[in-house]
């Protein structure tokens, strides 16, 4: 296998974001969980996909892990490798973007690495630098609050300078409306100045295609899905890829018990969360029962049973940000987030023991605790139940036969439950 991409996402639900983007650009595409094993049978593929949980792990440890990814990656023949990362920039001031892209950057001796989450078909833009959710600048989004990397700068220059060792330049937009050439030339005037990355400015989706065009000539770059979109479309329409159709998945249907939870606590899954109470059992995990030891798990579980048989249910440990707020000040934010995480972990490995096989997990952390608990090495990308949610199907022997969803906090429309069970057959 000679990969034209190869990608290293920061967290699991971004991973199935880009997978689901690369895709539909015509990359045949998958999902791998970590590094795959030398055993693990992976099917002739343009793209893979890496996901890592290192989005809010120590900083040193998500070097080490972007590391590995790469050089599997490259050993693949990967020429060019994306960092995806949160369109909405999540991270600390201690990295973990910056460290990675430096770690990265060193690695594959890039000169200045291209870097923008802009993602316009989801509302994420960027002007001089500054990223808009929707209307707003990021600082002003519920963002704001997140429950573990709040975010309260738009300005993506001086955010990624505080993270990195390397001075942080801008590509703007008007440079970049004058095309490839302008922008290959304004990254060697940065680089001349010695600066070793750039955000560049991404309004609409053709100006991801003409960042995708220069990026293809680059090593590296970060970025969310929508430089994903950029750079798939250059690969097919240089011809280093030849466009594979993306026709629904026609797979055996999988069938089983369908079951959702739901640990993110962003706005829009608060939202899913009150709508999906409409037409399906919603059950409201008490989280200081968590942190006090007592067993959730087990009130989740005999709860859970006695519904399934008759149709779908959510578990949902997600809270308003006040609540939230109180509950980390009561047990410290890691301490929280950490146990309720496991607690998510516990439930899916028992309600897939006990039947269950169609999965929808909303929050990348949560998503990432349930996936790596499930052991599940791998996915192929069915079809889209909203943008940057695709249907997963689980690839590896243990697992196969099973079909997940993981849903970005902010992703998803307003019946998002209902609209993907009502696509994983
Ligand atoms: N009631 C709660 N109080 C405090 N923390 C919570 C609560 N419920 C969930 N959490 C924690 O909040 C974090 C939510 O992060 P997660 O990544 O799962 O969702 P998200 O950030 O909305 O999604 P994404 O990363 O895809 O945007 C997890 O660590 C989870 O365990
Ligand atoms: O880019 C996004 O917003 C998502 O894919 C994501 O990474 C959220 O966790």
């Amino acid at each position: 296998m000679t990969l034209a991409l190869g990608c290293i996402a920061d967290d699991y639900t971004g991973a199935s974001d880009l997978a689901n983007t690369l895709t539909r650009a015509g990359l045949r595409t998958v999902q791998t969980i970590g590094v795959p094993a030398d055993d693990l049978n992976l099917p002739e593929v343009d793209a893979v996909v890496v996901s890592l949980k290192s989005r809010s792990i120590e900083a040193g440890l998500a070097v080490s892990r972007s590391r590995a990814a790469e050089k599997w990656l490259r050993g693949r023949g990967a020429s060019h490798v994306l960092f995806k990362i949160c369109s909405t920039f999540d991270s600390t001031d201690a990295g973990n973007i910056g460290p990675v892209m430096d770690a990265l950057r060193a690695d594959c001796g890039e000169a200045v690495v291209l870097v923008t989450p802009a993602f316009p078909e989801t509302g994420r833009t960027v002007y001089q630098g500054n990223l808009f959710v929707g209307a707003v600048p990021l600082n002003e989004s519920p963002l704001k609050d997140h429950p573990l990397n709040p975010m309260h700068d738009s300005n993506l220059v001086r955010v990624l300078a505080r993270q990195s060792k390397t001075q942080i330049g801008l590509v703007d937009l008007a440079t970049l409306a004058r095309g490839a050439e302008a922008v290959h030339a304004r990254l060697a005037e940065l680089s001349g100045k010695g600066i070793g990355a750039a955000i560049i400015d991404a309004v609409f989706d053709r100006d991801l295609e003409t960042i995708g065009l220069v990026a293809a000539e680059h090593r590296l770059s970060v970025g969310a899905s929508g430089i994903g979109l950029g750079l798939a479309r250059a690969l097919v329409s240089t011809g280093k890829v030849k466009s594979a159709t993306t026709s629904s998945d026609h797979r055996a249907a999988v069938g089983g018990q369908v079951a959702c939870l739901a640990g993110s606590c962003s706005q829009a899954t608060l939202q899913q969360i009150a709508n999906a109470e409409r037409v399906m059992p919603v059950l409201r995990l008490d989280p200081d029962r968590i942190l006090t030891g007592a067993n959730e798990t087990q009130r989740a579980l005999d709860w859970a049973k006695e519904r399934l048989a008759q149709g779908p249910v959510l578990i949902a440990s997600s809270a308003t940000p006040a609540d939230v707020a109180a509950l980390q000040a009561r047990h410290g934010r890691d301490a929280a987030g950490h146990a309720i995480e496991q607690t998510m972990a516990d439930i899916a490995e028992s309600l897939v023991k006990a039947g269950v096989r169609r999965l929808i997990v909303a929050g990348g952390e949560t998503s990432g605790a349930v996936v790596d608990r499930l052991k599940i090495p791998g996915f192929l990308v069915g079809v889209e139940i909203a943008a940057g949610v695709p249907v997963l199907r689980a690839v590896g022997a243990e697992k196969a036969g099973m079909l997940l969803a993981l849903k970005s906090g902010n992703f998803g429309g307003a019946q998002f439950f209902s609209d993907a069970i009502g696509l994983m057959r």
